[in-house]
């Protein structure tokens, strides 16, 4: 009852569209299980509490495995606390309605390096704008952001080219589009050097003044950086050590006796000395609850930024163009819808894919690689097993033949996308998390712009070999024949993205050849199906390879074939039913193959489909 009524008590609150919005959060914790067999729990937040208030820049510090991304994960609702409670304007936070109005931005936050600034803030309008506001004003919004961010002179390049800082800036620039009021960063400046740092918390802190609640990790922020930051909150052990503002830290530690040193950073005193002095610490900030030290925090801080935005790094970033949420017309139509995403399934598939095929066709080495390579192996095949199609005395010789085709086909299918996939999480993760789109047009959309390349690819092999090794020219055989290979390669594709969803790369390329194995030896070339054990059969009609083979061996010697040629005095294979009757490919049926094929590639694509969304759900 509790929960309803403060659903509906933050749901009436949307509908008076509050510009600004502070968050507390009261005696959150964090417990794991920590060793499943032991049956420990590890505390990673213990009843931390806090305000952070909009129109600020807090920053949240603390020594490596403090427990601040920890902290944020759980304010920006990427985690669920063990217990506690946040509140959103003094009421208690309905997670619906806040992922719609704040953004998170990971550390390893990556950009679509194939596409321009330009391009890159256009999808993201499309996606995130949809057509609930016109083209004027998404090009109008566009043109905002690249002015206010510095990056009007780079907007044509690719942002693979640019330097961290602007990529950074676009990766902030990309969540503006929405104009989210609560702003989420794990560790902005991770990587960046000392002056692109300053410029990117001074856009953060322009960012705040417009109104925003902008809440970033770091380790120890820089003596330079503090002057821009206006509430400090320190973690230590999982509790919070202090919070208030940059100024006010001296006092605080002098109220502790502790004696910060001379030209000393306050800061890195704090975080040296914090680890001995948790509990004193803790007690005396109240984990979190002692408001003392955070008075007249953003007077205080503003007295230092004349000095600051006359650093040149800094002269690239002004918000002049950028409206302030309270005055921005497009947080307000957002605001009104009640969808989680702003654009329908179809709007959101049709985008990525259209993103996607732009890649492609940016960096075309891949494609033209991986389409070469099945060409010049169709060549080396062809020309191995020259001519061996229409005589009698090579069926066997063409049966490896045939199997060759279907396993180079899978696996190259295969490994193309255990390779390629898993470097999209990072991305799919934030765009996902921040209500671009949904997993599945994601998903889709990977499959529709994938095939298009592995059909060119599996095609050509198709037709340089089926010519060059004399198969019968018949064309409903020849059909048959590219029909079963372009299936096989279409499930190794999905097999491929099961791999990608479930492991990284490295683990990918070692652990993935162990999930097609089995299917290989089930593929009936090695084992016949009547030969192998009884309780092993029923794996036969899993493996998509043995109904691949057969299909396969159909095509070509199945419908009936006529008595082939012998180049010999003897072949054993001259009539093309016997050696079908030989591998208990007799009374297969061409359509079923098809279904089994088809069923399985369906299989394998939903269990990739759920692993994905259950790893963009967690940090794995
Ligand atoms: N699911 C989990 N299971 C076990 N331990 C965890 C889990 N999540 C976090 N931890 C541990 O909790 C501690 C805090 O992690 P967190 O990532 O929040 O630290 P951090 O302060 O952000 O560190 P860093 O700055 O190095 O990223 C770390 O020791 C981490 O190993």
């Amino acid at each position: 009852m509790a929960s309803e009524h403060s659903e509906s008590q933050e749901t009436s609150s949307t509908s008076l569209v509050e510009d600004s919005l502070t968050i507390s959060f009261e005696d959150i914790s964090y417990v794991v299980r920590h060793g499943i067999l032991a049956g420990g729990r590890k505390t990673i937040l213990n009843e931390v509490c806090g305000t952070f208030n909009a129109g600020e820049l807090t920053v949240i510090m603390g020594q490596s495995g403090a427990g601040k991304s920890t902290l944020m994960d759980i304010l920006a609702g990427y985690t669920k606390q063990t217990s506690g409670n946040i509140f959103i304007n003094g009421r208690l936070r309905n997670e619906k309605s806040f992922r719609r109005r704040s953004c998170y931005i990971l550390q390893d936050d990556r950009v679509q390096d194939m596409l321009t600034i330009n391009e890159s803030l256009h999808i993201a309008a499309e996606l995130k704008l949809g057509n609930h506001i016109s083209k004027q004003q998404k090009k109008r919004r566009i043109h905002e952001i690249i002015t206010s961010l510095g990056l009007s002179s780079s907007k044509h390049t690719r942002a693979g080219l640019l330097s961290g800082g602007q990529k950074k800036r676009l990766a902030i620039g990309l969540e503006l589009i929405s104009d989210p009021p609560v702003m989420f960063l794990d560790e902005p400046t991770s990587g960046l050097d000392s002056s692109i740092s300053k410029q990117i918390v001074y856009l953060l802190h322009l960012l705040a003044r417009q109104g925003r609640t902008v809440v970033v990790t770091m380790h120890q922020p820089s003596a330079a950086l503090l002057s821009m930051v206006d509430r400090l909150y320190a973690v230590v052990g999982g509790r919070c050590a202090y919070v208030g503002s940059v100024p006010q830290l001296l006092p605080y530690l002098e109220h502790m006796n502790l004696m910060c040193p001379p030209y000393h950073n306050p800061v890195d005193f704090l975080i040296e000395i914090c680890v001995e002095n948790a509990s004193d610490l803790v007690e005396s900030s109240g984990n979190g609850r002692n408001n003392r030290w955070t008075a007249n925090i953003s007077h205080e801080t503003d007295s230092n930024l004349i000095e600051i935005s006359s650093l040149s790094a800094c002269k690239e970033v002004c918000l002049t163009t950028l409206p302030a949420p309270k005055e921005d017309p497009t947080s307000k139509i957002l605001l009104a819808l009640k969808s989680t995403y702003t654009t329908s399934f179809l709007k959101q598939f049709a985008t990525l894919t259209r993103r996607s095929l732009l890649t492609i066709w940016r960096d075309p080495s891949f494609t033209l690689m991986t389409t070469g390579i099945h060409c010049a192996m169709a060549l080396f095949i062809g020309f191995l097993f020259y001519n061996i199609g229409h005589d009698a005395k090579y069926v066997r010789d063409n049966y490896n033949f045939l199997y060759f085709s279907l396993m180079f086909l899978m696996f190259t299918a295969f490994s193309g996308v255990t390779i390629s996939f898993p470097e999209q999480i990072p991305v799919i993760r934030r765009e996902h998390f921040n209500r671009w789109y949904t997993t599945g047009a994601y998903y889709t959309s990977t499959i529709a712009s994938t095939l298009p390349t592995q059909t060119v690819c599996t095609l050509s092999y198709a037709f340089i070999v089926y010519w060059l090794t004399g198969q019968p020219t018949e064309l409903r055989r020849f059909a048959g024949f590219c029909f079963i290979l372009l299936l096989v390669s279409y499930v190794g594709l999905c097999k491929g993205l099961l791999i990608g969803s479930l492991f990284n790369v490295k683990n990918g390329v070692v652990f993935g050849p162990f999930f097609i194995m089995p299917f290989t030896v089930f593929s009936g070339f090695f084992l016949r199906y009547y030969d192998a054990p009884f309780f092993v059969r029923w794996l036969f009609q899993a493996s998509f390879l043995k109904h691949g083979l057969v299909g396969l061996v159909l095509s070509i010697y199945g419908m009936d074939r006529p008595k082939l040629v012998c180049s010999e005095l003897y072949c054993h294979y001259s009539y093309p039913n016997l050696f079908l009757q030989d591998n208990y490919i007799v009374g297969e049926k061409f359509s079923m193959l098809i279904l089994a094929l088809f069923s399985i590639g369906i299989i394998v694509s939903i269990f990739a489909f759920i692993i994905l969304k259950i790893r963009l759900k967690s940090k794995w």
